[in-house]
């Protein structure tokens, strides 16, 4: 007979609790975490709404899916891939120069066992190089002066930040130009969310000019030998949600990925070569009066080797109050949440984990 234990989730309504199958994770099927195909993203809107229904289903299923086709060079990508060993190859030292706490916002670097995503689970035994929002990269903005201008968009010590890792050749200009291939992604993707929510596909574009859009890089070290199960850093990262709206997640070849099924169960969510992983985060269930599932995740890296892994996390405008998409909402399904802006939400959500004594690198 199936067995069941509980994870416990950090909410700002308090703690949620998830039942989970105690069985050992098993391989996911096409259906719980489908291969979508956007080759014809670009084309008409018939052939993007044909992608939509195909997103539709996922999200209201397990809430994950893989996307393939999705005009990201793999080159880029290893180009990425090369820059984040060669960060986190470094000494501690080295490391240090872009240390979280000297920058606004939490970005620059975090050690393995800084961060404890889950309170009743174990340290992460990840690191962590994070950049967030920058309008003078995002090529969709004609001019960031004014934006810069704002607290609320700016980034807060870029340059230093960049200064930090300038011994790296390309480090910077790789890193920026992956930011803007995925940012542009990103945008058509909740392009075709607004289209699977049955609402026009421009929708959230006025909520997606200067978006939340932190990218990461990770280093999941292995370890020297099998980890004692009572170890207090035990986990790669613990059972979470994401935060903001979508993430766009590229792994490499290690496993470890696991998510929570619709059925209560853990499921591999293997990588496959050439697709990234898309998944829903808590904002964008709440404006789907939660039609669509941000669902529970976690990484287990128990090999004796590193895992990498480069997730990026769309939110909206941290400025513009976002309320419950109306089609969502009907006589029998009343909105659920009140309308609030992307930036408070994800403020108080990081302030949240932060309470508990753990500063989270994001997402
Ligand atoms: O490293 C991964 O594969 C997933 C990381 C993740 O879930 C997160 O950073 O929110
Ligand atoms: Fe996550």
């Amino acid at each position: 007979m199936t067995q069941y234990t509980q994870v416990e989730l950090l909410t700002l309504d308090g703690p949620a609790f998830r039942r989970v199958s105690t069985a050992p994770p098993r391989p996911a099927t096409d259906e719980e975490i489908p291969i979508i195909d956007l080759s014809a993203i670009d084309g008409d809107l018939q052939a993007r709404e044909k992608i939509a229904a195909k997103v539709k289903i996922a999200a209201e299923n397990t809430g994950f899916f893989y996307i393939k086709n999705h005009g990201i060079s793999e080159e880029l990508i290893e180009r990425a891939l090369a820059n984040a060993r060669t960060f986190f190859e470094q000494t501690d030292e080295q490391k240090d120069l872009v240390f979280h706490a000297k920058f606004k916002n939490s970005v620059g670097y975090h050690g393995v066992g800084s961060t404890q995503i889950n309170q009743k689970e174990t340290k992460d035994r990840k690191e962590t190089f994070t950049i967030r929002y920058n309008p003078t990269n995002d090529p969709s903005i004609p001019d960031p002066t004014a934006l810069l201008q704002n607290e609320k968009y700016s980034y807060g010590g870029d340059d230093s930040l960049w200064e930090g890792v300038s011994h790296i050749p390309g480090f910077k200009e790789t890193t920026i130009e992956f930011w803007q291939r995925r940012l542009i992604l990103a945008r058509k993707l909740i392009r075709i969310f607004a289209l699977a929510l049955n609402m026009p596909e421009n929708y959230f574009d006025e909520v997606t000019t200067h978006p939340g859009a932190d990218a990461l890089y990770v280093h999941y070290p292995g370890s020297p030998e099998a980890i004692s199960q009572d170890a207090d850093t035990d986990v790669g990262i613990g059972s979470h949600t994401d935060i903001q709206c979508i993430t766009l997640l590229w792994q490499d070849m290690s496993r470890g990925l696991q998510v929570l099924s619709a059925s209560d169960e853990w499921l591999d969510a293997k990588p496959i070569p050439g697709t990234l992983v898309i998944n829903i985060g808590d904002f964008l269930q709440r404006l789907s009066n939660n039609r669509f599932k941000s669902t529970v995740h976690r990484v287990y890296n128990r090999k004796t080797t590193s895992r990498y892994s480069m997730p990026f996390f769309l939110g909206f405008n941290p400025d513009s109050i976002c309320r419950v998409v109306p089609s969502c909402i009907d006589e029998e399904h009343p909105a659920l949440y009140e309308p609030i802006t992307c930036g408070e939400w994800h403020r108080d959500r990081l302030a949240l984990a932060d309470s508990k004594g753990k500063i989270p690198a994001a997402s």
